[in-house]
This record gives C-alpha cells, structure tokens and sequence, in this order.
C-alpha cells in the first residue's frame, strides 16, 4: 500500500486523497478502518470546501452537542462559528488562519461550544487540507471533534489544586532502562526551584542538579530502593537555588507499571524552618552548654557506634577519661566563675590538642572524655601525657588576681576486636577504674588499663 488512503464514502466520490497517512499492512479497506477507527474515538466529523463554503457535519458531530444533525440542517461554516465561546472564537480563527497559511503543521484547538442543555463543553478540534485529485483541485478542509470537558476539567481541578497546596506535585517515571523524567509536574517549582515546570518537564536534571551534592547520592540511593521495595519514598535533602540553602521534603508512593515502568506521584514541600529547628534542637541536645564540647548523652551515642564499627570492620580506638585535680577547691578558693573559666579552658587546651576525628566530650562537672578512633594505647598515652603538661604549664588567675595552676589525672583505655570485645559500659568502667588508680597514686598523672604511669 501507498501512502495515499482514500477516505470515505462521501470523499471516495469527490476523489480525495489525504497525504502522509500510513496504511501499510492494510488487510481491510482504508474506507472501513477509518468508519472504525472514528467510531472507536466517538469523534465527530468535519468536512468544509474552501471554494464553495459547503459545510458536512456527520450524525456525532450535532450528538456532540445535544442535537441530532436534522435539527440543525442547513448547516453551514456559521452553524459551527455561531456555537462557539465568543472568547475562543477568535483562537480558532487564529489557529485556523496560520495553519491554511502555512504557518503551522496542523490545525487544532480545543475550545468551548454550547451544548443544548446550556452548559459550555470543551472540544478538541483538529483539521487536515485535502486536495481532490481531479483538474479542480478543490480544497476540502477535514476533520473531527471530540469532547474532552471531562480532561479539561480534571486538568483544570488539578490546576487549581496544585495552587493550593503548599508543595509541588508532581509524577516521576523511572524506565526499566534506567531514563528518568518528570510526566507532570506544577507550576510551584518556579517557587521551590526557581525553574519553570517546562524546564523540568524538558529535562529532570534542572531539579536534580540542583540538590546539594552531599545530598544527592542519598536521594539517588533512596529513589532507587523505593524501586525495588516500591516503598514509599521519604527523602529529606537540601537543595542550592536563588543563591541560597534550604531542606525540602519528597514524599512519593510508586507504582509498577507491567512495562516495567515504575511511576511515583508525590509532592515535595519546603521545611527549612523546622529542619533548622530540629537540626539546632538537635545540636543543643548533644552539646555541652558551658565549654561548648560534645556532652555525655553524644559520647555515649559515639561509642556505641565506635563499638559496633569495630566489632564489624575489625577497628581499633582508645579513651581517655581526664578529671581536673581538686576542682573543688578552685571553686571555694577562686568562686565558681573562676572555676568555669577554668574548664572552658581546659575544653580549650584539650580540642587544640586532638584530632579533628577524635570526639571531645565533657562528661561531667570536671570529667571530660576523648574517644580516639584508630588510635592504640600508646599513642592515646601521649596524647594525655601533651595535654597534662599542658594544663601544668598553664596559668589561671583568679578575679582577685590570684595566679594558680591546675593539673588533671587521667585514665586510658583502649578497645580492639582482636583483644576484646567490652560493652560500652565495661569499657567506660575500666577507663573510670584507671582514672581513679591515677587519683589514688597522688594525681596529676596518667595511668593506662589499670596500670601506673
Ligand atoms: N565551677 C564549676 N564547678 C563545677 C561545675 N560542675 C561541677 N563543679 C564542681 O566540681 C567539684 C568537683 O569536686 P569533687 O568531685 O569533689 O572532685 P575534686 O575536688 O576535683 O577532687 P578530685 O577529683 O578527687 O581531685 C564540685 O565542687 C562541683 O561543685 C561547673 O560547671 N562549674
């Protein structure tokens, strides 16, 4: 077959051919398929000679809007024009004009005409030029109408309802072959993103390129399990648009498609403020108010994990717990203020002296704990060894302008899977034990896994 079809009855007779339409592998008639293929669709037809301005309408064409075609016999290009919205008119006029001037590939619109029952339905009205094949060559202009109010509705309900909302919404797909993109998403993402809804329709990685790089294997890793699970997906992540950070929210249930697409409909939301807020509560829960270290509570937490790390990968680390020397006397001798100064200090002495991997923590009024990841015994007694001399060395002076110096006695531990295994709270006990040997044998020293310096 080529690639003219005849058309149907009435345009077989008027010996019309329309250009481009594929009809290969045809077993029945082009005349029967096309009857099918309308009905199929519920479309009404069109068809109106540009030379003599006759007009055919088909049956559905008047049912579309509430008429059979006998009541609106004779009809003609004004029967039509006299049915449309006032408002859409002159979009159809327009479409019409650049589509017959060669400014456009194909005519269509979708406007609103009147029903009988009053209401005004949307109809997507789409044309093709056809020349007949004879010397005349007549222009006939053909084509269908089809009710899409029920769509345009939904669209429009969508529409308004994505305004609402305080978040984007949006559809992802993700293909069996691993391709990506956005099917729908709102207009807020000119709000979230500052990218308009067709930059992310065109090319999904106008949003992803824009999540904080820390942030972006995570949600990677996240859309990727949700596929597999088909969890749902809950990712929180920031994101760096309009020269500015904040943390969004995508919260998204998929769904598997037989093709083996899986599709997500979710939306994504804006929590700056509460992340600030939790992030900031967070740190106030974990940080220790007067010197600014790490508390017990996060101590702890790290050495559950430092445990858990170790038993798994096989790693080792040390502890050492320092207490300052008769702190109660400073306290009655010099004031408590002066006492406090003395442990922001000490805090001081201590963080410039450990490594940025280490954890420092002040664990109670004057005890303080370092927790030395990769670090074996030795080497965590010279660390404490550094840091008591320099405390030694240092000199306080009291409100009054009384000089004084203060010392620590320490306690180190040091935990390694090869060795043992101790719970957190056995290994905190033989730190403590080691740091009361050092009390016990004068002060200011360092004693190491029970034994004397
Ligand atoms: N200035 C100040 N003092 C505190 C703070 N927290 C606890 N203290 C005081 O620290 C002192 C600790 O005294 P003790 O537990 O008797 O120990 P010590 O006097 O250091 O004696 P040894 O540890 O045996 O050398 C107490 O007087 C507490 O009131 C604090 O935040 N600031």
């Amino acid at each position: 077959m080529g690639k003219e079809l005849q058309l149907g009855e009435q345009s077989t007779q008027r010996g019309l051919t329309v250009k481009d339409s594929v009809t290969e592998h045809m077993e029945l008639t082009p005349e029967i398929l096309l009857k099918a293929i309308l009905e199929g669709t519920g479309a009404g037809t069109w068809e109106w000679n540009l030379d003599t301005q006759e007009v055919i309408y088909n049956e559905r064409w008047a049912q579309l809007l509430g008429y059979s075609l006998a009541e609106l016999e004779p009809v003609s290009f004004q029967t039509w024009e006299s049915l449309c919205h006032p408002s859409d008119l002159q979009e159809a006029r327009n479409a019409l004009a650049s589509y017959l001037g060669g400014g456009s590939q194909k005519f269509e619109c979708v406007i609103r005409m009147l029903h009988r029952d009053g209401d005004w339905r949307w109809i997507h009205t789409r044309g093709t030029l056809l020349t007949s094949q004879d010397d005349s060559g007549t222009r006939w202009l053909m084509g269908t109408h089809l009710d899409v109010t029920r769509e345009k509705m939904s669209e429009h309900q969508l529409e308004q309802l994505s305004k609402s909302l305080p978040g984007i919404i949006y559809t992802f797909v993700l293909e069996p072959d691993g391709r990506y993109y956005f099917s729908y998403v709102s207009e807020k993402t000119w709000d979230f993103y500052g990218a308009r809804a067709e930059e992310c329709l065109d090319d999904p990685d106008n949003i992803f390129s824009l999540i904080h790089p820390e942030d972006l294997p995570r949600v990677h890793e996240s859309i990727a399990r949700s596929a597999e699970t088909l969890e749902e997906w809950v990712c929180e992540y920031r994101v760096r648009a309009r020269g500015t950070c904040y943390w969004l929210k995508g919260v998204s249930r998929p769904e598997k498609e037989p093709d083996g697409r899986i599709i997500w409909h979710g939306m994504t939301i804006n929590i700056d403020i509460q992340k600030n807020l939790e992030l900031e509560l967070e740190q106030l829960s974990i940080t220790d108010e007067l010197t600014g270290l790490y508390n017990r509570r996060y101590m702890l937490r790290k050495l559950q994990e430092s445990v858990a790390e170790g038993e798994r990968y096989g790693a080792t680390f040390s502890l050492i717990s320092l207490d300052v020397d008769f702190f109660k006397a400073i306290n009655d001798s010099y004031g408590h203020p002066t006492g406090d100064a003395v442990l922001i200090r000490f805090a001081d002495i201590i963080a410039s002296r450990t490594r940025k991997s280490d954890t420092v923590a002040r664990t109670g009024g004057e005890e303080f704990i370092i927790l030395m990841p990769k670090t074996g015994l030795a080497e965590a007694e010279q660390v404490a060894e550094s840091l008591r001399l320099a405390l030694q060395s240092e000199r306080f002076v009291s409100d009054e302008g009384e000089t004084f110096t203060v010392t620590f006695s320490a306690g180190v531990v040091n935990w390694s899977a090869e060795e043992q295994t101790l719970a957190v709270r056995d290994l905190l006990s033989a730190c403590d034990q080691a740091l009361y040997a050092a009390k016990r044998s004068g002060r200011n020293r360092i004693v190491a896994n029970g034994n004397d310096d």
